[in-house]
């Protein structure tokens, strides 16, 4: 589903210093498989989850999602490479505030396989449980809705990979422990494998055998002050 091999990614600093953010020689993830990393703050675990989704252009390796070459594309065919398979949930929820629910989730079809389905809409913020508050706005919602809604449009499009960036992080306890099983139960449901990072203990143990980012990275994530 996700092979990974040599991947490498730098920044340059406004200071004008190169740092190497990521450079993870092997990772692979199994179809339907849910793996979970742990990863401190400036680790370089969102750069490595939007190099895989395609966010980012990788300075050099491979990357092979569901059989096609994330690596090999330029912007616009990653983009489409994205928007058919993979799946990808924010901290920070990433929902526009100017469009509803029902808005919000079929935005997220509109440059998928199938286009926007308002029925597939629908029926996936069914399960999430926000069947009351399609045509309600983001702000009208709970925290703890809001990821419901954007693990809806992660998954509306059937996604065979669904990417989570620290996906609990703005979430209280009780949430989070809610959120992070809609995640999984979701993904089993439609077969998708799941890559979660997050520096949350609780989080981790759900997933037997979490990972070290750091182990993983030998670039160590944060560019150095005053390295070359
Ligand atoms: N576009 C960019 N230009 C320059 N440096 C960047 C850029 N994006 C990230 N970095 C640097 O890369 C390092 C890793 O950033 P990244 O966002 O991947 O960390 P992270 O592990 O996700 O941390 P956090 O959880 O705090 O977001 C940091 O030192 C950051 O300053």
């Amino acid at each position: 589903m996700l092979a990974i091999h040599a991947l490498k990614k730098s920044f340059v600093t406004p200071e004008g210093v190169r740092g190497a953010v990521v450079d993870v020689a092997e990772f692979a993830l199994g179809a339907g498989e849910q793996v979970a990393l742990r990863g401190e703050s400036g680790s370089g675990k969102t750069t490595f989850l939007h190099l895989i989704a395609g966010i980012l252009a990788a300075d050099s390796g491979k990357i092979m999602v569901d059989g096609a070459e994330m690596t090999a594309l330029g912007e616009a065919g990653r983009d489409k490479l994205r928007a058919g398979k993979i799946g990808y949930i924010f901290q920070t929820f990433n929902l526009l505030q100017g469009c509803t629910v029902l808005e919000n989730v079929m935005l997220g079809m509109a440059f998928g396989p199938g286009g926007a389905d308002r029925g597939r809409a629908k029926e996936i913020l069914r399960r999430v449980g926000l069947e009351a508050r399609m045509e309600h706005f983001p702000r009208q919602l709970s925290t703890g809705q809001q990821q419901r809604v954007a693990v809806a449009r992660a998954l509306v499009n059937r996604p065979k990979l669904v990417l989570a960036d620290e996906p609990t992080g703005n979430l209280d306890r009780r949430n989070s422990a809610e959120a992070l099983r809609l995640i999984r139960e979701t993904c089993r449901e439609s077969g998708a494998a799941l890559l979660l990072v997050s520096h949350d203990e609780e989080v981790l143990a759900q997933f037997a055998g979490a990972r070290d980012f750091a182990a993983l990275n030998r670039a160590g994530g944060m560019i150095a002050e005053g390295s070359k």
